[in-house]
């Protein structure tokens, strides 16, 4: 399950994954669904809209989800607690349904100048140091996305091998 706020660049990261190329969005309405091959591993992805009305319906998908993509936007240092307290915290890390689950939390958009570094996300995020993993990238110029799905896909296949 690939989730976030609004406008983070969800769409753009499953198109690029699927396609291996940039794409045009517009504002997701629902949800769009591919298949992709990472590691060796075919993982269906489930782009699922952010707003506020959604986001209440997230935990309804955490019996397919074998792991869970956060996006932010490391830019957008005003929505960055919202994303954290209003989205992150009550609808994933709060809900049972998605404790054993590996997150990864990918902050988006490293290519735009003066964006938050790791530090400062780590400071505005407040994240549980379990099945948390804080990971930066650009889907625009493609630095850290085969990385950040890399370290999913090898935390989920720890998992299978445990259960
Ligand atoms: N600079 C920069 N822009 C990006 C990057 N990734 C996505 N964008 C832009 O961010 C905007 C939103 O991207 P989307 O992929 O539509 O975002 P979304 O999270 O799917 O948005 P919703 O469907 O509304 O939830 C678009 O203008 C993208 O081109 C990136 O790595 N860097
Ligand atoms: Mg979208």
């Amino acid at each position: 399950m690939l989730v976030g706020l609004d406008h983070v660049g969800k769409t753009s990261l499953l198109f690029k994954l699927k396609l291996n190329q940039n794409v045009n969005t517009i504002p997701t309405i629902g949800f769009n669904v591919e298949t992709v091959t990472i590691a060796g591993m075919n993982l269906v992805i489930w782009d699922v809209g952010g707003g506020d009305k959604i986001r209440p319906l997230w935990k309804h998908y955490s019996q397919e989800s074998k792991g869970i993509i956060f996006m932010v936007d490391s830019s957008d240092r005003e929505r960055i607690k919202e994303a954290s307290k209003d989205a992150l915290f009550p609808c994933i890390l709060d809900q049972d349904v998605f404790q054993n689950i590996p997150i990864l939390v990918l902050a988006n958009k490293q290519d735009i100048p003066n964006c938050m570094t790791l530090d400062e996300l780590n400071d505005n995020l407040n994240l549980p140091p379990q099945n948390c993993y804080l990971h930066l990238c650009s889907v625009k110029d493609g630095t850290g996305v085969k990385e950040g799905l890399e370290l999913l896909v090898n935390e989920i296949n720890k998992r299978a091998q445990i259960n």
